[in-house]
């Protein structure tokens, strides 16, 4: 018999993941701001990015980031584990199943557990990977028990090199002491900060008629920050100011970033939460299933979402706090209460307008 050509693989290696090639298409690109991180430690080089960012967030609260200070082999080993998590067997995901219904959101979030339109369900598969530190140790499956120490190293330096330095620059947009936010977002206190894997499955022509081709409606984020590393398969599509959806396109080493709801409640919507929505891929894309490879950043579980006394606030007229029922809310508690709701049957997500969430404050959803 002859033998079969197997790779050299150690125990612990994985096959390396390609991305797929851009889209063909001319879609109406967004127009993004893009921040080169290099410049940060450079004189003057924090104000200047700074300032890039205020003129980005004027008008969509979307930008890229490079020099991040993570290789493309990094990322890529990242989609690389994050794929075989998803090629495990069902049973053995199941095992990981997150809480979603009590508002946990560490682990896995099987495919269609949401009606997002009659008798069709969403198609996302997600396993979500908390903070290492003690309060969130969790079994974990040996694919990632197997890659731990480079997934650590991977969630830390976003956190700390990535995040961290984008909060400073929100701050020195607030002319706050440069740590300000630093200081409700340290990795080693408790909060909803995650490492997220997410699988889009491919639809068939009729769910995405019935659906109108919007596979996630339009929402805000619920933490600080997002951070979507770079894939090619184009779905992404932010709302500019003046209501119109534009994609957002696979810029080459980036991450895209965006400003999400604990920032909005802190800056009395200074900052603005985006709305964006994840729809059908164009067609030279569409029949595969599209993986993402992202990073929550929130605020400490004990945040109260109130304002932040800043005199540019105060100056642009943002200063009294337009929505109270902020107030006395914490971080920790508007997270879990928007991911309870975003499970509970009797919600209907697949509607579009505001839901009550906790206290009195909303969420809103666009077509
Ligand atoms: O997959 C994407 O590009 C965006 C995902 C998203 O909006 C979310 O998970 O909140
Ligand atoms: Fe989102």
């Amino acid at each position: 018999m002859a033998a079969v050509a197997t790779p050299a693989l150690g125990s612990n290696d994985i096959p390396t993941y390609h991305q797929i090639p851009e889209t063909k298409y001319e879609l109406e690109w967004a127009d993004l701001v893009t921040l080169d991180l290099s410049q940060f430690d450079k004189p003057g080089g924090k104000e200047r990015l700074a300032q890039q960012l205020h003129d980005a967030i004027q008008k969509i609260g979307f930008f890229y980031i490079t020099n991040f200070g993570l290789s493309q082999e990094a990322v890529d080993r990242q989609f690389a584990i994050g794929k075989e998590v998803f090629n495990l067997p069902m049973e053995e995901k199941l095992q990981y199943r997150a809480e979603l219904e009590k508002g946990g959101y560490n682990g896995y979030k099987p495919l269609g557990l949401r009606e997002v339109a009659p008798g069709i369900f969403d198609n996302t598969e997600i396993y979500n990977i908390p903070k290492f530190i003690p309060a969130y140790e969790r079994p974990q499956p040996e694919i990632i028990n197997q890659h731990r120490d480079e997934i650590e190293q991977f969630a830390r330096h976003i956190h700390n090199n990535i995040a961290g330095k984008l909060l400073v620059l929100c701050a020195i947009i607030l002319e706050l002491p440069e740590d300000y936010f630093l200081n409700c977002h340290r990795y080693e206190e408790k909060s909803d900060c995650h490492l997220r894997f997410m699988k889009y499955h491919h639809r068939d022509e009729t769910e995405n008629q019935a659906l109108d081709n919007v596979w996630v409606k339009g929402h805000t984020d619920f933490g600080s920050l997002t951070l979507l590393f770079r894939q090619p398969v184009s779905a992404l599509q932010v709302r500019t100011p003046e209501g119109n959806w534009r994609w957002v396109r696979p810029y080459p080493e980036s991450i895209t970033v965006n400003l999400a709801d604990s920032l909005d409640f802190l800056t009395n919507g200074f900052l603005k939460s985006s709305i964006h929505r994840v729809v059908r891929p164009p067609p030279d894309q569409q029949e595969v299933d599209r993986l993402g490879v992202l990073y929550f950043v929130r605020p400490e579980d004990s945040t109260e979402l109130k304002p932040v006394a800043s005199t540019v606030l105060e100056r642009l007229g943002y200063k009294k706090a337009t929505d109270a029922n902020a107030v006395g809310i914490t971080a920790g508690e508007w997270v879990k209460a928007r991911v309870a709701k975003g499970v509970a049957k009797d919600q209907p997500r697949s509607e579009v307008g505001e839901q009550t969430i906790v206290g009195g404050l909303t969420a809103k959803y666009y077509d």
